[in-house]
């Protein structure tokens, strides 16, 4: 399946000079979702994972049908504010931004295999936050898993040492 033909380019958006990699056609997309879904699955299968990680908002929908379909658990990570109890937090840097990140103190248990799963890689800022915290936790960070990697941003430099697996590549 070729995913990019479910990949809306959207200019200047959202500020000019970035161009957005819109992944709703291919939520919309029964199928495409799915086979994108199944292929991170395919990935964790081996690597004994114990629990999916995603950072909010698209995070949550790549990495909850993972952790449905693999039959475990999803931990959030969430921009502050979000979570209601006792929480860790780290700050980091966006394509376009800058923010702070969370998770439940108890989200993981020390040594729990963990996979974390985005919809995208861009500067790698919410990755590293979201390993960051996840390690933070005693968490064994097993793989890392996106739909699209911007590789002109080269978050990868970010992600050195970590199993990474990217679906399509701009
Ligand atoms: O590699 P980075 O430079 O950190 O950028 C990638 C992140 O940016 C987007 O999330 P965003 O913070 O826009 O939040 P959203 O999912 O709630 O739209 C995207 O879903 C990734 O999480
Ligand atoms: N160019 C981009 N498109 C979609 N999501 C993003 N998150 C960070 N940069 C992005």
């Amino acid at each position: 399946m070729n995913y990019k033909d479910y990949i809306a380019l959207v200019p200047d958006w959202p500020k000019e000079g970035i161009q957005f990699k819109d992944i709703t056609p291919l939520m919309d997309h029964g199928p495409a979702f799915k086979s994108a879904v199944d292929d991170i699955v395919a990935y964790a299968k081996d690597k004994d994972i114990d629990v999916i990680v995603g950072p909010e908002a698209r995070g949550f929908i790549v990495g909850c049908p993972v952790a449905y379909a693999l039959g475990i658990g999803f931990a959030p990570v969430r921009k502050e504010g979000k979570l209601p109890r006792e929480v860790i937090r780290v700050e980091y840097g966006l394509e376009y931004g800058k923010d702070i990140l969370t998770m439940h103190k108890d989200a993981i248990k020390p040594g729990q295999r963990v996979l974390i799963v985005d919809d995208l890689l861009a500067t790698g800022g919410t990755m590293d936050a979201s390993i960051r915290l996840v390690e933070q936790l005693g968490g064994v960070v097993a793989g890392l898993a996106f739909l699209v990697e911007l590789t002109y941003l080269d978050g990868r430099s970010k992600l050195k040492g970590y199993d990474v697996l990217t679906l399509m590549e701009y």
